[in-house]
Parts: C-alpha cells; sequence; structure tokens
C-alpha cells in the first residue's frame, strides 16, 4: 500500500544510522513526522502550484479539476519518489554501509509493530494533513498578472480591481521608478516603500547613460572604492539626465530609449533584473503577511517581453484596445510626444493582438469615453491651448467609463473564481474530503491485512 511506503529520506537515514537494526535515537514518531514532513511539504507546494496554473492555463474542465484532488497527486509522486530514490540511494550508498534490505523492512516493521493496526492510518493522516497544508500553500501563492499595451487603460483597471474587487494590486511600474531613485532618497525609507536602498539602480544609470565614456569610467571607478554619495558627487552637475533634485529626470530617460532599441536593452539590462526581484519581494509579503484581500495582482506592463516574468504568475489578464485607440489614447494623455515618438513607444512593445492571443482572460477597454468628448468643440480648443501639458479629465466622463469597465472587471472576477476554482474556498471541502478518503482507506487496509 503505498501509504504504508515510509519516505526515501527517512529510509535511508535510518539504513545509515544502523548497522544491525539500530532505531534512531530520537524517538521513531518524531522521526518519522519530521522527515514525512521534509519531503511532503516543498513537494506538496509544488503540486499545489502546478496543479492551479494548469486548471488555469488548460481551462480544464471544473469536473476534472475536482476529481483530482491536489493532496493525493502529492501523496502518489512522495511514494514514486520514496521507491525510485530509495532503491537508487540505496544502491549507491551499497558499499559504503553493510546494508540489508531486510534492515530497513525491519525498522519499519518495528514502527507497525509500536502502533498496531493504527500505524498506517495514522501514518497517512499526518501525511495527508502535511500535504494538504503545502497543497494550500502552493496554490495560495498563485499571484494574478494584469497587463496589455501602453495607455490601454491598465491603471483604470486596476484601480477598479482595487476598489472593486478586492484585489491587491502590486505596481512594476511604480517599482521601476522607486529604483530610480538614488539611495538616499527619503521615498525609499517609508514604510510603505516597495524597495530598499540597496535596490537602488541610480548610480548605474548615470554611469552607464552619462555623456562620454571618460565621464562613465571616472564615476566607475570612483563608485568601486568610495562611498556612493562622493562616487556621484562629480557627474551630478553635468550629467544630461538629472534633473534640478539631482534625481533621474524620466521623461528625458524616457526621450532617450524609446528613440533607440540599443538604449532602450541597455536600461531593460539593468531595471528588469530588479524589477523582477522586488516583484517577488513584495509579491510574497502581501500573499502572507499583512494583507486581507483574496486576491494578489501584479500589474506588468512588459509581462510577455520580459520573458522569465511570465513564469512567476498564474493566470494573465490583459487589458486591450484598439490600435487606433491606443494611438489617441497616448497621444492625448501625452500631448508633449510627436507622432513619430508615440508611435515608437507602441512599437516598443508585442502588438495588441499578440497580447490578446496570450491572455487567459481579456479586458476589453475599447469604448471610448474620452474627456471632453461630449463638446467636441471646447476638446478641439482646450487641444490647441493645452498643448505640451496632460489634460484635465472631464469628472462625468471618468465616472461614466469606470461604470462602464465596473461590468468587465466583475466578469474578469467571476471568470478568476471559475478557473480556479475558488482557491481558499475549496480548501476547507478538499480537507474534509481527503480526511473521509483516509478514514475509509484505513478501513480498507485493516480488511486487507485481516486486523479487524
Ligand atoms: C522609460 C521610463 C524612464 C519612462 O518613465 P515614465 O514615467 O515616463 O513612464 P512610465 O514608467 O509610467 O511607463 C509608461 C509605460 O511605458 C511603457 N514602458 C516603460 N518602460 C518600457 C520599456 N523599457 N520598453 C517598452 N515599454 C516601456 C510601459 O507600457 C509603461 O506602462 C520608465 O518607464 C522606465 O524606467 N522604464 C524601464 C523599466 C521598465 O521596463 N518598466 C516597466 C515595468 S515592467
Ligand atoms: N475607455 C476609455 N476611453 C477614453 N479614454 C480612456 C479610456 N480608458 C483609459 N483612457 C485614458 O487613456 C489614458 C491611458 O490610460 P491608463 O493610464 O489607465 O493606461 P495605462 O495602460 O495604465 O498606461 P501606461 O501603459 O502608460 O501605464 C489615460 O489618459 C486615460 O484617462
Amino acid at each position: 500500500m503505498f501509504f504504508w511506503t515510509r519516505p526515501w529520506t527517512t529510509q535511508v537515514l535510518v539504513a545509515l544510522a544502523s548497522s544491525d537494526k539500530a532505531m534512531p535515537t530520537i524517538p521513531e514518531w518524531i522521526f518519522e513526522v519530521w522527515m514525512d514532513s521534509f519531503l511532503l511539504l516543498p513537494l506538496a507546494i509544488v503540486v499545489g502550484q502546478v496543479h492551479i496554473r494548469l486548471s488555469a492555463s488548460l481551462k480544464l474542465p471544473k469536473a476534472v479539476r475536482a476529481s483530482l484532488p491536489p493532496a493525493i497527486w502529492t501523496l502518489l509522486l512522495q511514494c514514486l519518489f520514496s521507491d525510485v530514490f530509495f532503491r537508487l540511494l540505496l544502491w549507491s550508498v551499497a558499499g559504503l554501509v553493510d546494508l540489508q534490505e531486510d534492515t530497513i523492512i525491519a525498522t519499519t516493521d518495528g514502527w507497525k509493530d509500536h502502533w498496531g493496526w493504527n500505524g498506517p492510518f495514522i501514518l497517512f493522516t499526518v501525511r495527508l494533513v502535511v500535504a494538504i497544508l503545502g497543497v494550500a500553500v502552493g496554490e495560495t501563492f498563485f499571484p494574478l498578472v494584469l497587463t496589455g499595451g501602453i495607455a490601454c487603460g491598465k491603471s483604470t483597471i486596476s484601480k477598479l480591481l482595487a476598489e472593486k474587487a478586492q484585489f491587491h494590486m502590486i505596481d512594476a511600474d511604480k517599482i521601476g521608478h522607486q529604483i530610480l531613485l538614488p539611495p538616499w532618497h527619503e521615498q525609499l525609507n517609508q514604510p510603505d516603500a516597495l524597495v530598499t536602498p540597496n535596490d537602488s539602480v541610480y548610480v548605474r544609470i548615470l554611469e552607464t547613460f552619462a555623456n562620454d565614456a571618460d565621464q562613465a569610467a571616472a564615476a566607475a571607478t570612483e563608485n568601486n572604492d568610495s562611498k556612493l554619495g562622493t562616487a556621484v558627487a562629480g557627474i551630478h552637475d553635468k550629467h544630461p539626465l538629472l534633473d534640478d533634485d539631482k534625481n533621474i529626470d524620466r521623461t528625458k530617460l524616457g526621450a532617450r530609449i524609446f528613440a533607440t532599441p540599443a538604449e532602450r536593452q541597455k536600461l531593460n539590462a539593468i531595471t528588469h533584473p530588479k524589477i523582477f526581484y522586488c516583484l517577488i519581494k513584495n509579491m510574497a509579503k502581501s500573499l502572507y503577511f499583512g494583507n486581507d484581500k483574496p486576491f494578489v495582482c501584479a500589474e506588468v506592463p512588459l509581462l510577455f517581453e520580459s520573458g522569465a516574468l511570465r513564469y512567476i504568475f498564474g493566470m494573465v489578464l490583459v487589458v486591450a484596445c484598439t490600435e487606433t485607440q491606443q494611438f489617441n489614447r497616448l497621444h492625448k494623455r501625452n500631448p508633449e510626444l510627436s507622432v513619430e515618438e508615440c508611435q515608437k513607444r507602441i512599437e516598443s512593445q508585442l502588438p495588441m493582438t499578440v497580447k490578446v492571443q496570450r491572455a487567459d482572460i481579456v479586458l476589453w477597454n475599447d469604448q471610448d469615453y474620452s474627456s471632453l468628448s461630449s463638446n467636441n468643440k471646447k476638446e478641439e480648443e482646450s487641444d490647441e491651448k493645452k498643448k505640451g501639458a496632460p489634460q484635465e479629465e472631464d469628472e462625468t466622463v471618468k465616472a461614466q467609463r469606470e461604470a462602464a469597465l465596473s461590468k468587465q472587471v466583475d466578469k474578469a472576477v467571476r471568470m478568476v473564481r471559475q478557473k480556479t476554482g475558488g482557491i481558499m474556498e475549496t480548501t476547507l471541502s478538499r480537507l474534509m474530503l481527503l480526511l473521509s478518503a483516509s478514514v475509509v482507506l484505513s478501513a480498507c487496509f485493516k480488511l486487507f491485512t485481516g486486523n479487524v
């Protein structure tokens, strides 16, 4: 019976510790439970995570998901590991110690003798509880991700998800902004900061995007053997990317990197690993501590472009609109950008159609609720007057847009719940189901072995 199989870790340790049937010095049951958790818990976490991802991405029907409780998968896998690894390890250490298989079996029998017919039942129950615990942890670590093209409406949807659907949102753009700040910036020392001073890439950006090679080299040399403050002191006044407060001016940096793909790659090579690291850190923190909202969702504009990032998330929500709408919204929001610059920013990302294809859930934001659209004349005047400055939004239009988008958001939340089978809500019912199964199996075992 698989639940009788001793985990390979226990078997090998018992085997190594025993030259002639010696039992481990700690009480057998503590040893057993500890070794079980040692192997089972990480295994169950992985199974929980894989299960939830398969459910999301393969769009498995609910009936199939319900019929394969992940804790059972965990126990089956453990059983397989027990057998395969145990035999492999036994074989590999056979030359080092005088091992005989009956030594180990005898120890297992000793354990059985100690607990009588309850042995398998207790062992199975312990494993079950550990497996369920691990699966629950694995499934809970199921961050959602919201992405989409530039200016499609991610922030608008993100705000609605946070306010109306109890989503805890983590914004990768915000992390991207904070890592550009100098390490001594007060914002990085606030309790709600998403990054720490150590995560700052300020100096690296200044070095990489310095005006000429000499300046970069000088800054780099100084940086190696002096404190950070003095390292950048030499380039502060002249550096083309700094504003009057000696912070990196994102408008200038943006103009530079969106104009040249090579420059953009240089920036991405510095910022993306840090954004990746800070995202994981913040998500882990929000998933397990100090967050009482049912869903954790990261807003990551360059999810598909960045490659590896995709694999830390479960379900992908894509905000989409038509390409014309995207261009118009970007141009309207950033009137300082020329038509060509807007085009370049859009082209620096994967096309909208590809993002839509790769989505698990698409949130269409393709109804146009433009600010001032109720009054075209006013809009034209305003366009003229306000050239170069972002436009204020009409409150009525904003409210209208949010009401329309709320329906999309509700639909998306319903789909998230359906596809994952409710995540947290089902954990309790699984626990009940599996505990009943353990009682039935134990009864079968008793009948099977004649220990009635
Ligand atoms: C280029 C920078 C300085 C522009 O700052 P700015 O405040 O003007 O814009 P903001 O950060 O709000 O970005 C607006 C949008 O531009 C797009 N965008 C930003 N960086 C990039 C990039 N490297 N490649 C393609 N698109 C990008 C995204 O859709 C983003 O939502 C800034 O975006 C940045 O530091 N980017 C590099 C870090 C990054 O890749 N951030 C995206 C997080 S996944
Ligand atoms: N349905 C809509 N109708 C008209 N304008 C809209 C609509 N949705 C969003 N907008 C406007 O489009 C602009 C971009 O929206 P938003 O900032 O939410 O997009 P984003 O995807 O977060 O942008 P970015 O990629 O730059 O972070 C904003 O000025 C917003 O007011």
